[in-house]
């Protein structure tokens, strides 16, 4: 499928699931070196990042656990703009290594606000593993531990990502046709 309709927009094929994979197999290797003995727990920034997750989880070779968060949509404003609550991090945090897993950074704000409310929650660490990364979109500093890819600054659906609902069941990647 080269080519798909969802709502009133079109997208074209850019990223096929064989080259997402072998990112995922990368990051993969990466955390098995590096968080072998740190027993971290994974923490899966609903709803975007479940099939990255799934996909990263099945590659992982040391103790883990994993654990789903979202970001309400109730936005309150203070002055570094909109803040989203993050809702369902029950777990006691104190002395982990907690390893944050989004489906993608664009702009940074999600993943900033995230990082801090999680820091709040006094864990030893916290990383943050992308799938994928839009530098040319995010304007603010921030560390990512682990990137699959580094995509261009252009509206993509699939592979967990959606359009208003829609898409997140494509195995690929799409980019909206202007
Ligand atoms: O870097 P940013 O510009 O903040 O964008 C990244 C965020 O956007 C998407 O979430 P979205 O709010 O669309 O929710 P969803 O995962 O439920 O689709 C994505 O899953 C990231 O969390
Ligand atoms: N579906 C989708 N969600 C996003 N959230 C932030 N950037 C994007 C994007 O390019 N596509």
């Amino acid at each position: 499928m080269s080519r798909v309709k969802l709502l009133d927009k079109e997208f074209e094929l850019s990223i096929p699931e064989e080259k997402l994979l072998k990112a995922v197999d990368q990051v993969a290797e990466q955390m098995n070196v590096e968080l072998a003995d740190k027993n971290p727990l994974m923490v899966c920034v609903l709803n975007g990042s479940f099939m990255f997750a799934s996909d990263l989880m099945k590659r992982l070779n040391f103790p883990c656990e994993i654990s789903f968060v979202k970001l309400s949509s109730y936005a309150g404003t203070g002055s570094t703009g909109q803040v989203k609550e993050l809702i369902g991090l029950n777990e006691n945090l104190e002395g982990r290594t907690v390893v944050l897993l989004e489906d993608i950074v664009d702009t940074g704000l999600t993943i900033i606000n995230t990082v801090d409310q999680v820091k709040q929650m006094g864990p030893e660490d916290v990383k943050v593993a992308t799938m994928l990364f839009k530098p040319d979109a995010c304007k603010r500093d921030v560390k990512l531990d682990y990137v699959g890819m580094e995509i261009p600054n252009d509206f993509i659906v699939g592979y967990g990502l959606d359009y208003d609902g829609y898409g997140r069941n494509l195995k690929d990647i799409y980019t909206v046709v202007e």
